[in-house]
């Protein structure tokens, strides 16, 4: 059942009862069952961490080398580095379907959109609380199947008020240990600021105690910046040692009032650029 479709909602504190499969959904379980299910054995996931330096972003491929098609998305892509991720994606023989993105980036533009121009047939996701444009809109307890592993999206607001989690599983075994992709909500011994696009201290304080610090401590945290050298850190490393997130919530709304930094350089182009997948110039394109 699990593997039949893409999403999935999740019986969880969001979403207590089955969801209603929509429209864009159906196309994609009618491109699963294309691509057919692999050997039902557990997946083997292929992993790498890409690095953006002029924004000090992380992207994410994934993929799931056991599947024969070899089904592959891309999480938080730049603009800047979309021909290396392509060419990655080329050498390790993968079919590349999904370009997703964990929020409204401000800092840079995402590389959706010209990833779509570039490799047709991908499509663009983002969380329908987002009100950007895409493909695809997820929301809390949805699956994005990818052969036979999936992300689980979270709902992660208070840094943007669309920003969403995703978390590894497949439909086996849970791959050990499990992996979060939490944008900007949860940073590597910091976190996302909270002083525009809809930002709340008080919503990122619960998203992360809620959706991020209840999943099993050994789950690995990638997150799409950082600015210290870090690359990976874990949820339980996270309880312990995080600077601003293991504060009681005032002390924690308190910093973040306090934080005094300036707006990203590029604000005013990336924000309505990715409102539209980063293409900015052609709007009625964008997806
Ligand atoms: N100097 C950078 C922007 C740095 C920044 O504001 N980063 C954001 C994430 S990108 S929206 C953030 O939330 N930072 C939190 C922190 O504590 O640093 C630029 O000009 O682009
Ligand atoms: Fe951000």
């Amino acid at each position: 059942m699990l593997r039949k479709f893409i999403f999935l909602h999740f019986s969880t504190a969001f979403s207590p009862k089955v969801h209603t499969i929509s429209s864009p959904l159906i196309r994609i379980n009618k491109f699963q069952s294309q691509m057919g299910s692999s050997s039902g054995s557990s997946p083997k996931l292929l992993f790498r961490q890409l690095f953006e330096k002029e924004s000090s972003t992380y992207s994410y491929l994934l993929a799931d080398a056991s599947h024969p098609d070899k089904p592959a998305l891309l999480v938080d892509p730049v603009d800047k580095t979309v021909d290396r991720d392509l060419s990655l994606v080329k050498e390790l023989g993968l079919k590349l379907l999904y370009a997703i993105n964990t929020h409204v980036h401000a800092d840079h533009v995402t590389g959706t959109g010209l990833i779509k121009s570039k490799a047709p047939g991908v499509k663009s996701i983002i969380s329908k609380a987002s009100n950007a444009k895409a493909d695809l809109f997820v929301e809390p307890g949805d699956k994005i199947c990818l052969g036979d592993l999936f992300l689980e999206v979270r709902a992660t607001p208070g840094h943007t008020l669309g920003c969403v989690t995703y978390v590894t599983g497949d439909g086996h075994n849970q791959p050990q240990p499990r992996m979060a992709f939490t944008g900007d909500a949860l940073l590597i011994r910091g976190c996302g600021r909270t002083d525009f696009q809809g930002g709340s201290s008080e919503q990122l304080y619960k998203s992360v105690h809620s959706q991020i610090f209840t999943l099993p401590k050994d789950t690995l945290v990638y997150p799409a910046h950082d600015y210290k050298g870090f690359s990976v850190s874990t949820v339980g490393e996270e309880m312990l040692y995080n600077p601003r997130l293991t504060k009681d919530e005032e002390t924690f709304k308190n910093i973040m009032a306090n934080l005094n930094l300036s707006y990203p350089k590029m604000i005013n182009v990336a924000v309505p650029a990715n409102m539209v997948c980063g293409l900015q110039d052609v709007e009625s394109k964008a997806g």
